[in-house]
């Protein structure tokens, strides 16, 4: 919007070949979807076709039995993707945009410390030199993460509410190599346009093609399961039980080298309202909404967030060049900010806490249901109405005008499955999906319920006759 931004980020700077070791140890890649994509779309169409050109797209989801037997599930009967982006260029670029930027600076080992709003002013420490300044500001974007400062700098001047979960289960990241053709050339060992997973019903393991033809997998498991993997052959036996496929795939010793090297992370979920304080500060992405990764939508959640807090300041009318940095009247209040970013707590609130509590659901499917024979008939039954009801809206016209409206469709006509609504449907928010997907559940229920009682009723039927048949003759 033309405003003069400068970036404080803690961590070194990822494109200095010295720190990208470190900037890569965890979460290699990521499905980034429609939302994500839209949201980025409406700051910077060529870039988004840049980052674009490095994605591998999966069409499905390939579940890997005990047996190894696989079995591929489209995410999508139109044949819609997630992508698979390789985080670290995605970051990448996204600095390389922000750094073309004139009146974008960016400040790498910079560590925000404290921040005081009525003063707008901020304690920053600089790592390199290890010294504190103090810096002045308008609006304070606290884009910071799980553990972010900023939202604990909140929660002392507004009357947050804040929930926090950490769920019994943590996670570990595992490399499967790429193979080896016949004329030494780099291979995918498993179909690249699926996202694999190896339901095992209390863990699971998943994983995600990378440019490389190598995948990074994910292996997703209660806490007390890990402790019990203690020592190489506990590891091996282990495998060798429940992802015996992968483990040829991985190799015993990289997979024991993974165990060895790689750090088990915890899966945390996050909940906090107010978003914002006055007319000065916002918290976006994890640090006001943290979710477990099973949707897929963390940081296309994040993105979006960007999207309606744009949309919004549009709508209210704040300039879209720098503000009036009248610094020195720190009473004043801007109204317009004041009322976009009040609009902006108001109205995504719904939204956020639906996508935190999707998540959490989604992992019982991927570790346990997808695997069930009532799931398969749901998912088709979800799919057949689809088919029937859905009317071909031009959804790319939809997207496009997003750029300036948080969501398009408040009220989605036609039967939709809420896999489509959150992973390809931008223009529906994430609260309208769950609200959607929970009355279309509601009727499949009374459908089953209904069918059931015609079945008995049929059979009671035909029992009662054919014995009355038999009686007389
Ligand atoms: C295993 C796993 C898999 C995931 N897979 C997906 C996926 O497939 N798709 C998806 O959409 N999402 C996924 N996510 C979620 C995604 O990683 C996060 O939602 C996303 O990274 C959040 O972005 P963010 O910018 O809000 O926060 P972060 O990525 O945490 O960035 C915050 C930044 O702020 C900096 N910082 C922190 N404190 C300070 C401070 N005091 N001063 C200055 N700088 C500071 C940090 O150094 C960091 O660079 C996954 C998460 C996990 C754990
Ligand atoms: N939803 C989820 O389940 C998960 C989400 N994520 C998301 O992915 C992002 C990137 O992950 P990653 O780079 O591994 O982040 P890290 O785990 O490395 O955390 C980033 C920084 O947050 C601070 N921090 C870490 N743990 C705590 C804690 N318990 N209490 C207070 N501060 C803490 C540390 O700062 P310092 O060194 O200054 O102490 C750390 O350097 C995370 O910020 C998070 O948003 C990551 C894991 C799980
Ligand atoms: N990126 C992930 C990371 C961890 C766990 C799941 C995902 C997914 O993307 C899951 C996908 N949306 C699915 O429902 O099959």
């Amino acid at each position: 919007m033309g405003w003069n931004v400068d970036i404080y980020e803690a961590r070194p700077d990822l494109r200095l070949p010295s720190s990208k070791a470190a900037a890569q140890q965890r979460s290699i890649n990521l499905a980034i979807s429609s939302r994500g994509i839209t949201a980025l779309h409406a700051i910077d169409p060529a870039a988004t076709a840049r980052f674009f050109q490095t994605v591998i797209p999966m069409c499905g989801r390939m579940i890997h039995d005990i047996r190894g037997n696989q079995q591929s599930q489209q995410y999508d009967k139109d044949g819609q993707c997630i992508n698979s982006i390789d985080r670290a260029l995605l970051n990448e670029g996204l600095l390389e945009e922000a750094s073309a930027i004139p009146n974008i600076r960016l400040f790498f080992n910079h560590k925000v410390l404290s921040i005081d709003f009525d003063n707008r002013t901020m304690v920053i420490r600089d790592t390199n030199s290890e010294t504190e300044v103090r810096k002045a500001f308008y609006l304070c974007i606290g884009a910071d993460g799980s553990y972010s400062i900023v939202r604990r700098q909140l929660m002392r001047v507004v009357r947050m509410n804040f929930q926090q979960e950490y769920i019994p289960h943590e996670y570990i990241e595992l490399k499967m190599p790429a193979g080896c053709d016949e004329h030494g050339q780099p291979v995918f060992l498993l179909d690249p346009n699926h996202l694999h997973i190896w339901p095992r019903h209390s863990f699971m393991l998943i994983a995600l093609p990378n440019k490389d033809k190598s995948f990074t997998c994910t292996l997703f498991a209660p806490t007390v399961e890990f402790d019990r993997l203690i020592g190489c052959e506990a590891i091996l036996s282990w495998f060798r039980t429940y992802f015996p496929d992968a483990l040829l795939l991985l190799g015993e010793d990289k997979l024991l080298n993974d165990f060895a090297k790689n750090t088990r992370s915890p899966l945390i979920s996050i909940k906090a309202k107010p978003y914002h304080y006055k007319d000065r500060c916002v918290i976006l992405g994890d640090s006001a909404h943290s979710m477990v990764p099973f949707y897929g939508q963390g940081l296309n959640c994040g993105l979006e967030d960007v999207r309606v807090l744009q949309a919004l300041l549009l709508q209210e009318g704040v300039a879209p060049c720098s503000p009036p940095t009248h610094l020195g009247e720190r009473e004043l209040t801007d109204t317009r900010l004041l009322n976009a970013l009040s609009k902006y707590t108001e109205t995504r609130h719904e939204d956020l806490v639906a996508i935190c509590e999707l998540a959490m659901d989604n992992y019982t499917e991927m570790r346990h249901s997808v695997t069930t024979p009532m799931y398969l008939f749901k998912k088709a039954l979800d799919n057949l109405l689809y088919t029937i009801t859905s009317s071909k809206d031009s959804l790319t016209l939809a997207t496009r005008s997003l750029a300036t409206v948080p969501f398009l469709s408040p009220n989605p006509t036609g039967w939709l499955p809420l896999y489509t609504m959150v992973t390809f449907r931008p223009d529906i928010s994430y609260a309208t999906a769950r609200k959607k997907a929970a009355k279309q559940s509601a009727v499949l229920s009374f459908a089953g319920h209904l069918g059931t009682a015609f079945l008995s009723a049929t059979a009671l039927y035909v029992t009662f006759h054919a014995v009355h048949w038999l009686q007389r003759r």
